[in-house]
């Protein structure tokens, strides 16, 4: 219950309609016990009193009953369908909403999949319990309960003995909620299981073609299908083996009925419109009964469902607004790092220890080491994807706290190595982070960007629609309309993370230039592997285990005999000078 309780103000602000449709449902399990009651009044009163008189109005009331139950049933389930939709609606926006704000720590270890499933799968059973589980569950209450005070009411002893097989219903609905309950259970678990196993197969297609894994993940992806339907199999076995049992008890229930109920008519105890009218009465409360099982089972899943759900809700955002946030349009681009440490988990080791420097606006800063030496730590700290867990990192000397995280994020543009593209148009894949920016700007950046003359030869130049992943452009034209979006915001830091590392020695200088362009008036910091993409930086630091070893200009950190900035550009070069020696 706690977990219905926690997610209240979902579903709650539409109670209007939740009451609606349960009144309704009042009316609808009114109506439907009134057929047996009038079936019992037409055979005693009527017929067998032969008080014809009476049939008109029998038959008007019979089709005005049918009728309002007709309407009743409609609005009932119209208003517990709305109250479902409407509370989930709210539910998934919120879901939403939290996934754009939940810190990048919690990424680093979610599943896509199960994300997906969650906002999926999840919202949807807690809709389904919502809109129909939880009316079927007050539908039984009520129906059963309606049904035994008018068997009663007609026949105490005869109640009695119809429902003598009762217990042993209710014993096998308990013991088939027992086992079909772990096999739903199963059966949503293989499922996800099943979907993260897609998902990240078409988004790692191209590791798979490459590596020629088809067969492979064909295999793979067969043990996750067979599972699925084993566990379906499975499940549908409880079904068959429990579902004649229990048919099998309210038969008994109508063999006591009509031979115990038939001799009380014969002796005259009751009449035959009773015997009849228990007839019905007693399906009344078999069905619903037999039903019991799968509505329990709604309201399980529900829980799980809104359980899994609050796990993403109840999540701590550790990285927002404080409070006095200041909110800036413009930033100078002064970057201060001050003994900044920090690791990314409580049992890894530092990614950054102790680092210092000062950026001033304007200054190209290259960082500059082996892999996982920091470098992308150091970016990261800047636009404040994660928080340091010592020092400080400044903008114009405030903390990076003392701002919103708009400001700093409108004052940050990011190129990384391998850019995402929306399946959108070029257009709005350039003015993402600047949806008002007019086309003259658009077709601005992407002109500064070397961009504008291959969008100019697709299909509808800057309308055209990309792929999911960019798809129809080369590697170097997606980067190039990163880089255009990165320049549309105008941003005051600039940060190029490895970005030219995967386009071709000619594209690369193509893309060198536009960055000189763009990099004008800016702070920005170039990570890079390769010499030829930092040289020309006012500063580079050079990064080994999380701590700078180096820092200086391109020429003087070649001085520094045995220096490891020296030695990577020997590493890098012996080839190109061994090469031109070899040619002279
Ligand atoms: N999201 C993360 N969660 C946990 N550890 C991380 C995360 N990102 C980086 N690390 C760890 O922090 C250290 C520094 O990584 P970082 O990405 O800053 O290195 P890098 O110099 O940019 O490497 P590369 O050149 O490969 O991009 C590495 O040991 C890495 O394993």
């Amino acid at each position: 219950m706690e977990t219905f309780k926690k997610l209240k103000d979902f579903y709650w602000p539409y109670k209007v309609y939740f009451i609606w449709s349960i009144v309704l449902l009042l009316a609808v399990t009114g109506f439907t016990v009134a057929y047996p009651v009038i079936l019992q009044f037409t055979i005693d009163y009527i017929i067998l009193e032969q008080n014809y008189e009476w049939v008109p109005y029998v038959a008007i009331g019979f089709f005005f009953i049918t009728l309002l139950k007709g309407i009743a049933v409609y609005y009932h389930q119209y208003l517990g369908d709305l109250f479902g939709i409407r509370a989930v609606f709210e539910l998934r926006n919120a879901l939403y909403k939290k996934l754009q704000f939940l810190p990048f720590r919690y990424y680093d270890n979610a599943r896509t999949g199960d994300l997906m499933s969650r906002l999926t799968a999840d919202v949807e059973g807690f809709r389904f319990f919502l809109s129909f589980g939880f009316a079927q569950l007050i539908n039984l209450v009520m129906l059963v309960g309606l049904s035994l005070g008018i068997m009663f009411y007609y026949s105490p002893s005869l109640a009695f003995v119809t429902l003598a097989a009762m217990p042993f219903l209710i014993l096998t609905v308990y013991k088939f909620d027992k086992e079909v309950h772990p096999a739903f259970k199963d059966i949503r678990k293989s499922f996800a299981g099943l979907t993260t196993k897609v998902q990240e197969n078409i988004s790692g297609m191209t590791t798979v073609k490459s590596l020629s894994k088809e067969e492979f993940e064909m295999g793979r992806f067969g043990d996750k299908n067979t599972d699925y339907k084993d566990k379906f199999i499975f499940t549908s076995n409880i079904w068959s083996k429990y579902f004649p049992f229990m048919e099998l008890i309210g038969h008994f229930c109508v063999v006591a009925l009509l031979g115990y109920g038939g001799y009380l008519v014969i002796t005259g105890e009751i009449q035959p419109g009773v015997l009849v009218a228990f007839f019905s009465l007693v399906w009344f409360i078999i069905n619903p009964l037999m039903n019991l099982g799968f509505i329990v089972n709604t309201f399980s899943q529900a829980k799980a469902s809104g359980e899994r759900l609050l796990q993403v809700l109840e999540e701590p955002e550790d990285i927002m607004d404080k409070k006095d946030a200041v909110s800036k349009d413009r930033l100078d681009g002064h970057v201060t790092f001050e003994n900044v440490s920090h690791r990314y988990d409580e049992d890894e080791d530092l990614a950054l220890d102790n680092i210092s420097f000062e950026a001033k606006p304007g200054k190209t800063i290259g960082l500059i080491g082996a892999t996982g030496s920091g470098k992308t730590s150091i970016t990261q700290l800047i636009t404040r994807f994660y928080e340091p867990d010592k020092g400080r990192v400044l903008i114009d000397g405030r903390p990076l706290t003392d701002y919103t995280l708009k400001t700093i994020r409108k004052n940050t543009g990011v190129v990384l190595q391998e850019s995402f593209l929306f399946s959108s148009s070029v257009k709005d894949n350039i003015s993402y982070g600047n949806p008002e920016a007019s086309m003259e700007r658009i077709i601005d950046a992407a002109k500064r960007s070397d961009a504008h003359e291959f969008i100019m030869d697709l299909p509808d130049g800057y309308d055209t629609i990309l792929g999911e992943r960019g798809g129809g452009l080369s590697g170097g034209q997606k980067q190039r309309i990163a880089i255009a979006r990165a320049i549309c915001v105008d941003p005051s830091i600039l940060i190029l993370d490895d970005a030219t590392s995967a386009v071709d020695m000619e594209t690369e200088g193509k893309i060198q230039a536009a960055f000189r362009e763009v990099m004008k008036g800016r702070t920005t910091f170039i990570i890079a592997h390769r010499i030829s993409s930092l040289m020309h930086a006012d500063e580079i630091i050079v990064m080994k285990d999380g701590s700078m070893v180096e820092r200086g200009s391109h020429a003087e950190l070649l001085q520094k005999d045995n220096g490891h900035y020296r030695r990577i550009y020997e590493l890098q070069y012996k080839d190109k000078h061994q090469f031109l020696q070899e040619a002279k």
